[in-house]
């Protein structure tokens, strides 16, 4: 087996879109797949696809191993990428301990917040794991799985401390359709996507209630004011430029992709659907849903006024009545 061995922890979309770069970037390595269920990994060991998400995607086998036992991979791989919704994670690193990540590459494909112990993903993996800081490596940037399937031109963004470690995991995923951005930013780019996903879902409320795009624009001009307000708070950095494709781009895709997950699922529950029949409606998982609750905290914590996201939280987990929470949101946007 020659070059690095990258390990990827999730089965669903993205996972299959970040494979597809992987098996199409040239550079000399080994795949270790993990695939959450047995019939799966039967079907793509078989069939070379993913049975259940892109499954146009064709796995290359003879740089591939799929596995169902995470701590298999992660402790064959020098870099591990994880890439479950944030509220599997835990799950799907059961088994795995602090010694099987020691000196590895930790990589973050996810925009969520680990429900309950309220973490975003490098500081759950610092906290749990003892990874150090240096070598933790989050993915931002306006990026759908759908269009990394389709071939269609996109960029991503790799922040880490150590731009030395970004510019590694960067190498391996980029291609003539992937480029590539590196950044220092781990914490504005983690919590820029966490955000996104619940400015989105408004988006997404709003459309289902009938709101237009003349509306939309204003949410979404506001929407990206609070983030900058509420990053800034968190790490005093008052410098960042929000206005990049890791923090806007990503903002703007999700907000107006007919591939968005979050604003699917928002504009469900503009609709009238609940929160239960619009999950079960959905095989895929809008992490806004979770993040807004946790942001809540985060929001009482670092006492920052959101109120976007305020508004999302009351639709979504006090029950109150959509018209009536965005009616008085769009008092407040400017
Ligand atoms: N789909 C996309 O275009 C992009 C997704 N992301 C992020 O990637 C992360 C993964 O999302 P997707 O691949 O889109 O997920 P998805 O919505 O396509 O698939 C759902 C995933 O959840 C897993 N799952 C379902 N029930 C589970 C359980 N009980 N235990 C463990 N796993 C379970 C499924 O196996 C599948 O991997 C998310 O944080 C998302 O925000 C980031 C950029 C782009
Ligand atoms: O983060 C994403 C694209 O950059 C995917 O999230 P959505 O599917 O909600 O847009």
């Amino acid at each position: 087996m020659q070059g690095k061995k990258i390990g990827i922890i999730g089965s669903g979309s993205w996972a299959t879109a970040m494979i597809k770069m992987l098996c199409e970037n040239d550079q000399d390595k080994h795949i270790f797949w993990w695939i959450r269920k047995e019939e799966d990994a039967e079907y793509i060991q078989q069939f070379k696809h993913n049975p259940t998400y892109l499954s146009g995607v064709s796995v290359d086998l003879s740089i591939t191993t799929i596995d169902t036992n995470a701590k298999n991979v992660v402790v064959n791989s020098d870099i591990v990428i994880l890439n479950t919704p944030a509220a599997y994670l835990k799950d799907a690193l059961r088994g795995v301990t602090k010694e099987d990540f020691k000196d590895k590459i930790v990589v973050s494909a996810i925009k969520g917040i680990i429900p309950k112990d309220n973490l975003i993903i490098g500081e759950f993996l610092e906290q749990h794991y003892a990874v150090d800081i240096e070598r933790i490596c989050v993915v931002g940037g306006p990026c759908h799985a759908e269009e990394v399937a389709l071939g269609k031109l996109s960029y991503l963004t790799f922040g880490c401390k150590n731009l030395d470690s970004a510019a590694l995991v960067a190498s391996f995923l980029s291609s003539r359709v992937i480029k590539t951005i590196l950044s220092e930013d781990i914490l504005g780019i983690e919590f820029g996507a966490v955000l996104k996903n619940i400015y989105a879902l408004a988006g997404g409320i709003c459309h289902g209630l009938g709101y237009g795009d003349n509306f939309q624009a204003v949410l979404v001009s506001n929407a990206i004011r609070e983030m900058r307000r509420f990053v800034a708070k968190v790490d005093g950095d008052t410098s960042r430029d929000v206005n990049t494709s890791a923090y806007l781009g990503d903002l703007l895709v999700t907000a107006y992709s007919q591939f968005s997950r979050n604003r699917t699922f928002g504009n469900m529950i503009g609709k009238g659907y609940s929160v239960q029949s619009a999950q079960l409606e959905m095989n895929m998982v809008a992490e806004g849903y979770y993040a807004s609750a946790c942001i809540q905290e985060y929001a009482e914590k670092y006492a920052v006024e959101l109120p976007i996201c305020d508004a999302v939280y009351q639709i979504l987990y006090q029950h109150q009545p959509a018209s009536k929470i965005i009616q008085a949101l769009s008092e407040k946007l400017t």
